[in-house]
């Protein structure tokens, strides 16, 4: 097992990887964080946090006060000095949407660097199955340990929400598959530390790798049904979000919902993982493929949505000025990671569209390089029509008569329709125009 009370380093100090650096250490243990961003080890080591979390900040505070936390860019001091190592780096997918498995080639390669006997590694990120077994493993057995028999290796894949992920990182259950069983042992005593939730072992590295990647592609698919659905509710003048809410009342019926598309740095990335190491074996993954060009289309979309929108009033995109609420990729978030604004803002802006946009979680800086204007909520809902993208939960408090000219896209069902078409405002939407 591991020593007692062993220290920890955690490569990755980012949505993830801090959160779990800040729990571990409130456990009390001693954690160093290595990231290759001196911004960041500077933020952590003044006790702040580079992530928008609630609770993170005064976690990471507390945490570095207590002498429990600190953060480096030096990856041999820190794997020198701990029996425990996490990997909780990026894993994006490059333009052919194939995995960027970099980050954690990289990570790799410094820990085998300074690997000892007996030394846990731990990696968290999402990554395409078998990548334990045929990537991390040969680059840490470098160190000229072997796994299993020198060091122990084991995978829990990541599953907390954003903007609810102190909660969820210590009441979801946990899944953990080691190189043997040793490794899911030590994995598991560690992981009773912060986590509350069922603790789920599974039989091997590749198998808990499978299973962060089936519950995604499992989400993402079902989105796509979802969207699918509203776009032929459309053709029906159906209300999609009513059906769906009736369909919902099935003891077996789980429609998800509908919307303008599918961002975030998983979802829109992790299924990818599959059909790329599925078609490696020769098995074509239709279904899959298939969900995701549904939800890559949706801005496209909603821009047609929109169109129609604005020829009702004798309008057209181009000329319009269109006030976009919303540039996250989903609400209360400031990660515009893969978010359906991005494309949905582009299009309208290729078709000559004066678009504002108002996002107060989201950096001016991401929205400025989408060549779209920032404007205050105000002077958005003065728009010849207005575009919510995004569920922040501020948006939920406008009120029919601060649509100035009348016209609304709601992508997201947190306005209510009869509400404003009370008010005279034509409310249209995905699967409610
Ligand atoms: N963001 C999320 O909601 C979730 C993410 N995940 C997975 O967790 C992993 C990490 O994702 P995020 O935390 O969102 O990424 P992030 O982009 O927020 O943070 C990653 C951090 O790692 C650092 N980094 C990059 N390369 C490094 C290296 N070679 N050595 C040390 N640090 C390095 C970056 O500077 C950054 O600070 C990914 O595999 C992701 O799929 C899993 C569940 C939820
Ligand atoms: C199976 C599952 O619920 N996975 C979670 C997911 O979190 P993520 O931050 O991607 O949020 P999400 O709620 O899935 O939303 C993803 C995207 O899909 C959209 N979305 C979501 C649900 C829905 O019914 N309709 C819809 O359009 C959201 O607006 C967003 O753009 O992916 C996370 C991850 O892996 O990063 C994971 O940790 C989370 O548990």
């Amino acid at each position: 097992m591991i020593k007692e009370n062993s220290p920890i380093a955690i490569f990755g100090l980012g949505h993830m990887g801090l959160p779990t650096a800040a729990l571990l250490a409130k456990s009390g243990l001693k954690v160093v964080g290595v990231d290759i961003n001196k911004e960041t080890v500077e933020m952590v080591n003044s006790g702040q946090s580079p992530i928008m979390e609630p609770g993170l900040e005064a976690m990471v505070k507390k945490a570095v006060e207590n002498g429990c936390l600190s953060a480096t860019t030096d990856t041999l001091s820190a794997v020198g000095a701990v029996n425990v190592i996490m990997i909780i780096v990026p894993t994006p997918v490059d333009d052919d949407k194939k995995s960027d498995l970099s980050a954690v080639i990289s990570a790799s390669k410094s820990i085998s660097a300074g690997l000892k006997k007996d030394d846990l590694v731990i990696i968290e990120s999402t990554v395409p199955p078998g990548t334990c077994e045929n990537l991390v493993i040969p680059l840490l057995e470098k160190s000229g340990l072997k796994a299993g028999a020198d060091f122990k290796v084991a995978y829990t894949p990541e599953r907390a929400l954003p903007n609810n992920t102190l909660y969820e990182m210590t009441h979801n259950a946990r899944v953990i598959g080691g190189v043997d069983s040793e490794s899911t042992q030590m994995a598991v005593s560690l992981y009773h530390r912060i986590t509350e939730g069922e603790i789920i072992m599974v039989q091997d590295l590749v198998t808990a790798e499978m299973v962060k990647l089936m519950e995604n592609t499992y989400r993402d698919t079902n989105i796509a049904l979802a969207n699918e659905l509203a776009l032929v509710c459309d053709t029906l003048g159906v209300d999609a979000i009513e059906a769906i809410q009736a369909a919902n009342h099935h003891p077996r019926v789980n429609i998800h919902t509908p919307g303008p598309g599918v961002g975030g740095h998983c979802l829109s990335i992790d299924p990818y993982f599959l059909v790329e190491i599925a078609r490696e074996r020769g098995l074509e993954t239709p279904l899959i493929q298939a969900s995701r060009k549904v939800n890559e289309d949706m801005p496209g979309e909603v821009v047609r949505i929109i169109q129609k929108a604005l020829e009702g009033e004798g309008k057209t995109i181009s000329g319009s000025k269109i006030g976009v609420l919303g540039a996250a990729y989903k609400g209360n978030v400031a990660d515009a990671r893969e978010t359906p604004a991005k494309p949905l803002i582009e299009e309208l802006i290729s078709k000559n569209a004066d678009v504002l946009v108002n996002d107060p979680y989201v950096s001016p800086e991401i929205i400025r390089s989408w060549g779209a204007q920032i404007v205050g909520l105000e002077t958005a809902l003065e728009s010849d029509v207005v575009v919510l993208v995004t569920d922040h939960d501020l948006y939920r408090n406008i009120k029919p008569e601060m649509i100035k000219n009348r016209l609304l896209v709601c992508t997201r069902p947190i306005l209510d329709r009869e509400t404003f078409q009370k008010e005279g405002v034509i409310f249209k939407g995905v699967g409610r125009s």
